[in-house]
């Protein structure tokens, strides 16, 4: 398949050049095993400096693995965690939250855009406090959302309130963090513990690199032992430089940043071009790299026909997924299709 022809998620697109850059120089020579590396110790160092706080870092090969043992981390077996219905963590980590937690309950929020409310959130933690159901000990927040909404600063402390109201971690799945950053433009501080966040998961995989998560823990209480966690999960790389060493190629220069903006900005091109063809609406305001669009049944036929892939798995709608590779002259052709179809197809 050709890089070109797909919107079907980030997680398609190749090692941006300079992490694979860093991947090369940490090959150079032998390092030290299980994160004793020269590089993983750059990778942690680098990112105390860019959240500009003493943060304790883990780095995990994926996102199930990080969101899951960094939940694990923060209650037990017999609470519960409250996160949006939309969650990942919910909708496509196969119980991985409730497994490394040897069975903590998912309480489903609820929230329009994507994004989980105070009042959901107090509505769940207050609607049952007998012995007989899982206690509410976190709370999972998605920065970027599943629907390509992001969480404002004022937004995040507010239900840090609430959080601390009803003594709850707060967890951010930060699969699309640097796109909500790029969005936001605030420092990465602003939307994380300077918001009350206790653990941020942040891809490095939906942001150029082939793999690689880091775990990391603004709340330094709540990572305590989560390195033998770690190694019991089968996540502590013997090789730890092969992750971290990428990582370093992100945070040199901020290219995770510019990443992100071009992800988000092709998104952007997407969204406008989108507002040109009827019968196409968004289901949800576009904010970073994704565009959430409703297109006629015919339209999504004859896009897939021409060798388009995007996925559909979200309300139905079409999910349009661009990524640090993304080209402007891709998204061109994409509309020019669409384009196409409207003036020789469309009823
Ligand atoms: C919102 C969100 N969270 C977490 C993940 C992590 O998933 P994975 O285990 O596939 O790396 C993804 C995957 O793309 C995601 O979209
Ligand atoms: C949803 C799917 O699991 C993947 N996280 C993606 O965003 O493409």
């Amino acid at each position: 398949m050709s890089r070109s022809e797909q919107f079907a998620s980030d997680n398609y697109s190749g090692i941006c050049p300079q992490a694979w850059g860093a991947m090369a120089e940490a090959n150079r020579m032998d390092e030290p095993a299980y994160g004793e590396d020269q590089w993983t110790t750059r990778a942690a160092d680098g990112l105390r400096e860019l959240f500009d706080t003493d943060c304790e870092v883990f780095f995990v090969f994926n996102g199930t693995a990080a969101n899951s043992l960094a939940l694990a981390s923060m209650g037990q077996s017999f609470h519960s965690v409250i996160c949006h219905e939309l969650a990942h963590i919910e909708t496509d980590e196969c119980g991985g939250p409730e497994y490394a937690s040897n069975g903590a309950k998912l309480l489903l929020g609820t929230g329009a855009d994507g994004k989980l409310t105070p009042q959901s959130i107090e509505h769940l933690v207050t609607k049952r406090t007998d012995i007989h159901y899982p206690k509410p000990r976190a709370v999972s927040l998605t920065q970027a959302t599943e629907v390509g909404t992001v969480y404002t600063p004022e937004e995040l402390r507010a239900i840090r309130s609430v959080a601390d109201q009803y003594r709850l971690n707060v967890h951010m799945d930060g699969a699309r963090f640097a796109n909500a950053v790029a969005a936001l433009d605030v420092h990465p501080s602003e939307i994380t513990w300077k918001a009350g966040v206790d653990v941020l998961c942040f891809s490095g995989t939906k942001n150029g690199l082939a793999m690689g998560e880091a775990v990391i823990f603004f709340n330094r209480d709540l990572a305590e032992d989560f390195e033998w966690r770690c190694k019991q999960a089968g996540q502590l790389a013997s090789k730890m430089r092969y992750i971290s060493a990428p990582w370093c190629g992100l945070l040199k220069d901020n290219v995770w940043l510019d990443n992100a903006r071009h992800a988000n900005a092709c998104a952007e091109q997407l969204e406008q071009g989108l507002a040109r063809s009827p019968g196409v609406s968004l289901r949800y305001p576009r904010q970073v790299n994704g565009v959430f669009a409703d297109l006629p049944e015919p339209l999504q036929a004859f896009l897939r026909n021409k060798g388009w892939r995007f996925y559909n798995f979200i309300g139905g709608c079409s999910r349009l997924m661009c990524s640090w590779s993304t080209s402007t002259e891709q998204v061109d052709r994409f509309l020019a299709d669409i384009d196409h179809w409207n003036r020789n197809h469309r009823g």
